[in-house]
């Protein structure tokens, strides 16, 4: 190392070496002392990386060292440890050898700013004026000798008030005992640290980490000082709180997330364990909440995500946990009930909850959820088994239409297995000759006369028994099946209707349904207009159930199929009306003959107050629109009259008749006189009258 280069690096001078653009070249010690940087990080900055803003003063600076003034300039200069401190700064241009032009600056800390004289004081000065945290120098009295700013910021006490005074005064309070004692004990060297609450000068309190040393005894003082240094913990606080927050609870509905229940369940599981009584988990995913977030938007499904919550939470008591298991699927855990039976109640209560219809964007909409029970130790000791099951039942209640709850049973373990036969054993159905359709009469409830048939699937397996359409149309769905075989029903149901119109009963007409897949095909209308022409039957006759989720899945593509139907002279149906989200607006706006209120508000007249109002309000608007009302599902005679008394003029359910084969059911329209009217068919219970008029 050359001589010149000892000299500079121990200069007690802060040198730099720059080019014109600015970038630094060298800095030697003094300079990495005074910017408070690494040599590292000094070379890999620029000058005006250090210079303070304003931007004017940082150009003049630059153009002060491009023009080789040898006079000093103030500049505003940048601390590594982020605060801002005053210099001096003089530069000289000169040729180097590797470099080209470049410049040697020498740079001073402000003296005139300065108070002691002394740059190494004046700059720790200035960075205990801007730190963060609360520095105080105590005397060996214990009594505030010195603070900085934030000190007086985080307190509230500035030098007047706290200059003299003990520790006491608004710094760290240790509970009863005062800390003077503690300083006063402590031996030259010694550090004590610790969280602390301590209380401003306006009464707050708040955490604050405490280091308090104990400074050896200077030349000049007899006995020790002490510097306490705070930081004011409050944000930390928040923040850890926040952290804890986003850890256990959902941040769109404010409910616990699944790893909050998974704990609380836990520890209700250890207390109903000690005390024998039961835990019920509740599985509810809404219906059809897809097709809200499809069709009106992201912001309004968290919107009803929203409502769903609030009206969960009030559903249940105080003690038991809702939380949300993520999109549209939430977890209920009723943490201490009697008996299994006792989460039936709660379902029920939950389904009629949020069956009241709330406005979205405008609309009315109603909304339901299909909910899966398990309940400890019943159904498992083991809670991810009891999440597990409750999952599964609730996808059974899904398949059992909308709006249902289902207690987990063990068979539903089988379930995939049995999915899977089915799965093996559907396509070769048709082939097979396996598959039937049955028929529902449809009622007028004045007359008890049939007006109409619902074709219904049916599939008949030797190995497997009757399978229920509940499960095995979601596999045809699935698989693209329900192409073949909707297209197979749909010509058995035309063909039949045309045999009964030959046998004299040609007021008829049939219902088919159609699922989703189905509806999506772009000619679908061709496809009905060849079956109908290729069987002979009148387009008036037929009418297509679809559901209201179908509706909603593309409103454009929708609304062309629709009026293509409607041109032909096709009937539509909305089945299910009333669940996953049935809209009142969707009835002024496609073209819809006919709507069938859910078999679940049925269920609930005439003793559920919330299924009564919907029932009517869905009658009548249907009504004022000339939407021709069914009731499904009607199985009591006090249901008929009270659909007969709000004007719902016809009902489809077992009151009337089961689906039956194409035999029998010729034999009930030979035998028609023996269907209820339902003016006739028995009375209300006498405390139940009062409902026909609420
Ligand atoms: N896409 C197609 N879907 C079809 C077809 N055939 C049937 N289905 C759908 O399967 C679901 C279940 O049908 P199913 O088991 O036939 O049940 C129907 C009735 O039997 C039942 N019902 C009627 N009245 C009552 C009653 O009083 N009590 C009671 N517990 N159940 C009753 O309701 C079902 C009628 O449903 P809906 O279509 O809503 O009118 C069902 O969703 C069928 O739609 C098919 O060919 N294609």
């Amino acid at each position: 190392m050359s001589e010149y280069h000892h000299l500079a690096e121990n200069s007690p001078a802060a040198l730099v070496l720059v080019r014109l653009n600015g970038t630094i070249i060298a800095a030697n010690n003094a300079a990495c002392r005074l910017l408070g940087l690494y040599r590292q990080q000094m070379e890999q900055l620029t000058v005006d990386q250090w210079l303070a803003r304003p931007i004017e003063r940082t150009r003049d600076a630059l153009a002060h060292i491009r023009a080789s003034s040898g006079t000093y300039i103030d500049v505003t200069l940048r601390h590594g440890e982020g605060f801002e401190f005053s210099a001096q700064l003089s530069s000289r241009v000169f040729e180097h050898p590797a470099h080209g032009r470049v410049a040697s600056i020498v740079l001073r800390f402000n003296a005139a700013l300065a108070t002691s004289g002394d740059e190494d004081a004046d700059v720790a000065q200035v960075a205990l004026d801007h730190i963060d945290e609360a520095a105080v120098l105590l005397d060996s009295n214990t009594r505030i000798r010195a603070l900085n700013p934030a000190y007086t910021r985080i307190t509230g006490y500035d030098e007047a008030a706290a200059l003299g005074q003990s520790l006491e005064l608004g710094a760290a309070r240790r509970g009863a005992d005062s800390w003077d004692g503690l300083i006063e004990a402590m031996s030259p060297g010694e550090r004590w640290t610790g969280e602390v609450q301590n209380r401003r000068r306006n009464g707050e309190l708040y955490p604050a980490y405490v280091k308090i040393t104990a400074l050896a005894p200077s030349e000049d003082e007899a006995a020790a000082q002490f510097v306490v240094v705070f930081r004011d913990l409050s944000a930390d606080k928040a923040y850890e709180a926040r952290i804890e927050y986003l850890a256990h609870y959902d941040t769109l509905t404010g409910l616990a997330n699944r790893t909050l229940i998974e704990k609380r369940a836990e520890l209700a599981r250890i207390a109903v364990a000690r005390d024998g009584r039961h835990l019920a988990l509740l599985f509810l995913d809404l219906d059809g909440f897809k097709a809200v977030n499809d069709s009106l938007g992201h912001a309004t499904g968290d919107e009803l995500l929203r409502h769903v919550a609030d009206r969960l939470r009030s559903a249940v008591s105080k003690t038991d946990i809702v939380a949300r298991q993520g999109g549209d699927e939430f977890v209920i855990l009723l943490d201490s009930i009697s008996k299994p039976e006792d989460a039936a109640y709660v379902a029920a209560r939950i389904q009629e909850t949020l069956r009241v219809p709330l406005t979205l964007n405008d609309q009315t909409v109603f909304t339901t959820a299909s909910i899966g029970i398990s309940c400890y130790p019943d159904d498992s000791q083991d809670l991810t088994t009891l999440l597990r099951n409750a999952d599964m039942a609730m996808y059974r209640a899904k398949r059992q239409g909308h709006g249902r709850y289902v207690f987990y049973r063990p068979e539903m373990d089988a379930n995939a297995h049995w999915m899977l036969q089915l799965r093996n054993n559907l396509h070769r159905a048709l082939d097979r000759d396996e598959l039937h359709v049955y028929y529902q009469p449809f009622v007028d409830v004045d007359s008890g006369t049939v007006t109409g048939i619902e074709a219904l699937l049916r599939w008949q397996n030797d190995e497997l028994g009757m399978v229920s359409p509940v499960d095995f149309i979601p596999i045809a769905e699935e698989t693209g099946l329900i192409i073949e075989i909707g297209q197979w029903v749909l010509r058995a149901a035309c063909r039949e209707l045309q045999r009964l119109h030959a046998r004299g009963y040609d007021h008829l007409r049939v219902a088919v349904n159609l699922s989703a897949r189905q509806f999506r095909q772009t000619d679908l209308v061709a496809q009905i207009a060849d079956v109908l022409a290729e069987t002979g039957l009148a387009s008036r006759y037929l009418e297509l159930e679809i559901t209201e989720t179908v509706l909603m899945e593309q409103a454009g593509a929708t609304l062309d199929t629709l009026h293509g139907l409607h041109e032909l002279g096709v009937a539509v149906a909305l089945d299910d009306f009333g669940t996953g989200y049935s809209s009142l607006s969707y009835l002024r706006r496609f073209p819809i003959t006919y709507l069938k209120v859910d078999k679940s508000f049925v269920d609930g007249i005439p003793g559920e107050k919330g299924d009564l109002t919907i029932t009517r309000t869905i009658v009548a608007m249907a009504r004022s629109l000339g939407i021709r009302v069914t009731a499904e599902g009607v199985e009591t005679a006090a249901q008929g009259k009270w659909l007969r008394h709000w004007n719902c003029e016809e009902a489809q359910g077992y009151l009337y008749s089961l689906p039956l084969a194409a035999d029998d059911l010729e034999w009930l329209l030979c035998n028609h006189d023996m269907l209820p009217v339902s003016g006739e068919i028995g009375t209300l219970a006498d405390n139940q009258s009062s409902v026909l008029e609420e």
